[in-house]
């Protein structure tokens, strides 16, 4: 984690024109890109974060700069693969459903897995900006790391709260497929990212996810018993709805969820 974490800070670093071969071209699916804030031409005010976004699987991409970030990154990728694997499996037996049903009906052993890593530079006046708006996360489970810095929040009973950096500690956030498929059981967690004045923070997270071309809905044993509160999606077109709505402050998870008059 350590490693990974100080390569990533190397990446940032590096100057504009090695990085230019990774610029951002607005496609959510091209396997690696290099930006700013979240999708700069279609925003009126802008993030205060740069990022890396990498596709991990079901092929594993990753710069290949600076030397030994790849071989980290991958060695991350899978390690984190299997953690999440193993608290799906939880996470099924805890819905009364057989420990592979989420695995297997969402195709998790070729599913996606996404790695952001975002660096929030010190801020000269904080409070008038944000690092990241508040949203919520696709995918199943979001794994994340940070050097040590703070700027997580999380919603809790309608407050933000801050989530304090623990060392050599994961934070697990559930994502807004885990709410579908356990039918509202699971709630995904609503989140953002706060700046400060002293301190470049990087956060590093991994969002692991269903096969995009799975649709994913209420587990149908759940629905022996009880209405569905969400529609049906495939995977990949529920990703490009949210990467609509982080833009618009809507919730992508509404863009699913049935109407009580339904
Ligand atoms: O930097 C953080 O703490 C949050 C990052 C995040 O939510 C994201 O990349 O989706
Ligand atoms: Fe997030």
């Amino acid at each position: 984690m350590e490693e990974l974490l100080t390569k990533s800070r190397e990446f940032h670093d590096l100057p504009v024109e090695e990085k230019a071969e990774f610029g951002d071209n607005g496609d959510p699916f091209s396997p690696i890109r290099h930006g700013t804030s979240f999708h700069p031409p279609a925003e009126d005010v802008h993030y205060w974060r740069d990022f890396l976004k990498v596709l991990t699987s079901p092929v594993f991409n990753f710069p290949h700069k600076p030397p030994g970030y790849r071989e980290v990154g991958f060695e991350y990728s899978r390690e984190i693969t299997v953690v999440a694997r193993k608290l799906i499996q939880g996470i099924s037996e805890s819905l009364g459903l057989e420990s592979n049903s989420i695995i297997d009906s969402s195709g998790f052993d070729s599913g996606s897995q996404i790695m952001a890593v975002n660096l929030y530079p010190p801020c000269p006046q904080p409070h008038l900006a944000l690092g990241l708006p508040s949203h919520s996360d696709v995918g199943f489970l979001t794994f994340l790391i940070q050097n040590g810095i703070g700027g997580l929040q999380v919603k809790h009973e309608g407050k933000w709260v801050n989530v304090n950096p623990l060392p050599n500690s994961l934070v697990v956030n559930i994502g807004d497929q885990l709410e579908a498929v356990s039918n509202g059981r699971y709630a995904s967690v609503l989140h953002r990212a706060i700046l400060n004045n002293k301190d470049t923070r990087i956060s590093l997270v991994v969002v692991n996810g269903p096969a995009l071309d799975k649709e994913i809905g209420p587990a149908p044993e759940l629905l022996e018993k009880e209405k569905p509160l969400f529609k049906s999606i495939k995977y990949c077109d529920y990703f490009l709805v949210q990467q609509k709505s982080r833009l618009s402050d809507e919730r992508a998870l509404d863009h699913i969820r049935f109407s009580s008059q339904q």
